[in-house]
């Protein structure tokens, strides 16, 4: 956990375009030294000067320490509530940045058991997030318009007016032709497009569970989450169907047939090792439909006999394809018991859009549930909280109720055995020794259990 500062004795100048909004006239040596003073008269509870340098002198409360604080990280220190909301309300303080080590202000004020800072910094980043939402929507709705008015663009046109799906197909188009040399090279982590185009590695960790690895090493889907996709697969079906498990599908179909017992129809979105899925199986779901887009988990899944279970059914495509499918009636509405969704390099502002649906999605039947895999902002205990928040907030907007549960990720392991997420060690268990991608030396983690602790399932229900 973090250790009070050294003092701050020298910063290198960012090259942010923050500087843009600095007239040429300021002396940008004296501004950093200015904006380090504050960090230390946050430290030394100096009021008079806190409120002089940030009101009078309206120093840049967003300049980092050599070890990356700024002076929130250093109110949420002192835990000095006044200093915190005057940062925030009159300075230019932003709520998420990270320390060198990683840390948010709202990190540093947990880590010092300072609940009423904490509290202070959390609502800000809700507040934040909440506000981003509802801007990135109406960019959103505003895109939607323009897409009409050019109803005769070409497709390439056409996407590039269609919010986050826009600057995907927008990218791929471009980088497919070779048009746009200079454009910025995307991440397979971080743009749907670009991951959906690249190949995966299907193999195994240090730990002899298997792994699924995009083109960058960085996990898609891990055998340890196994823990995280029973339990969700559990509380998802156990309220109303525990007793389906163990039985002989013949004669759920006979009971079915016959009115004795209710049908079980569950959707899963993102396939990935099939891991919720075989956990689903257990219920012997009369429809069981799962969404997935990638050609090799369609093709890892057709390999390990998924095509010809009875019951399950494929939608080789995109949730958004899906829903595009549903309003074009190519595909049928269904009121699902159980919603899964749990996709790879994509957004909250996707999982929000997905949200919108669930309404028409879940089934009328008292014990309907939907959960996500939840590991936004799972690098932070203030970025955890806060998109717990905005989740629960945005899911309470259409009508649902979420209740939360904790689950330990992988109880009984090692912690070198958790939240790998690499092929870091993949190939002591039989990786693909040929394969760059498994051959890593860094770990790079998604979830930083050290600050997050538990995972937190989310399960919800349609407010009658
Ligand atoms: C993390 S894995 C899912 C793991 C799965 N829950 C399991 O238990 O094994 C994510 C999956 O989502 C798929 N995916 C990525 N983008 C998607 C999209 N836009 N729509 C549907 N599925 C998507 C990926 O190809 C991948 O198979």
């Amino acid at each position: 956990m973090p250790a009070k500062p050294a003092p701050a004795v020298s910063v290198s100048l960012p090259t942010s375009n923050a500087f843009a909004a600095l007239a040429d006239d300021v002396d940008l040596e004296e501004h950093f030294a200015l904006a380090l003073r504050l960090v230390d008269a946050v430290l030394d509870h100096d009021d008079q000067l806190v409120r002089k340098l940030v009101v009078d002198e309206r120093v840049d409360c967003w300049v980092q320490d050599q070890q990356g604080w700024t002076a929130l990280h250093a109110a949420a220190y002192t835990g000095n509530v006044d200093h915190i909301n005057l940062l925030l309300r009159k300075g230019n303080a932003v709520w998420s940045m990270p320390d060198n080590l990683g840390c948010t202000a709202g990190d540093i004020a947990y880590s010092m058991n300072n609940v009423a800072a904490y509290e202070a910094l959390l609502a800000e980043g809700v507040r934040a997030e909440m506000l981003r939402a509802v801007l990135e929507a109406a960019q959103a709705g505003e895109g939607a318009e323009d897409e009409d008015e050019s109803a005769d663009a070409g497709p390439e046109d056409t996407a590039m007016a269609d919010g986050d799906d826009a600057a995907a197909a927008a990218s791929t188009s471009a980088s497919a032709s070779g048009a746009d040399a200079d454009a910025p090279k995307l991440s397979t982590t971080s743009d749907n497009a670009t991951f959906l185009a690249s190949r995966l590695v299907f193999t195994h960790d240090s730990a002899g569970q298997p792994i699924a690895l995009d083109a960058e090493g960085n996990g898609v889907m891990m055998g340890w989450e196994s823990g995280i996709m029973r339990a969700t697969a559990e509380r998802m079906c156990d309220a109303g169907w525990a007793d389906r498990k163990g039985k002989r599908r013949e004669e759920l179909v006979r009971e079915e047939d016959e009115g004795e017992r209710e049908p079980l129809c569950v959707l899963n979105v993102g396939f990935g090792l099939g891991i919720v899925d075989t956990f689903l199986q257990e219920y012997a779901p009369t429809q069981h439909l799962i969404i997935e887009p990638h050609p090799d988990v369609l093709a890892f899944a057709r390999d390990n006999g998924w095509f010809d279970k009875p019951g399950v059914r494929f939608y080789e495509g995109t949730w958004k394809d899906y829903f595009r499918a549903l309003e074009e009636g190519k595909e049928e509405y269904v009121a699902w018991d159980g919603v899964y969704f749990d996709t790879y390099s994509e957004h909250y502002a996707d999982l929000h859009a997905f949200f919108d649906h669930l309404p028409d999605l879940l089934s009328p039947s008292p014990h309907a549930r939907f959960s996500f895999f939840h590991g936004l902002g799972a690098t932070s205990r203030l970025l955890y909280d806060v998109y717990t928040t905005v989740s629960e907030l945005h899911l309470r907007e259409i009508g649902l109720a979420t209740e939360w549960c904790e689950v330990d990720v992988a109880p009984g392991e090692g912690e070198a055995a958790r939240w790998e997420a690499t092929g870091a060690r993949a190939t002591a268990a039989g990786g693909d020794e040929k394969d760059e991608r498994t051959k890593g030396e860094g770990e790079k983690k998604y979830w930083r259990e050290d600050m997050v602790g538990r995972y937190r399932l989310p399960l919800c229900r349609l407010e009658m």
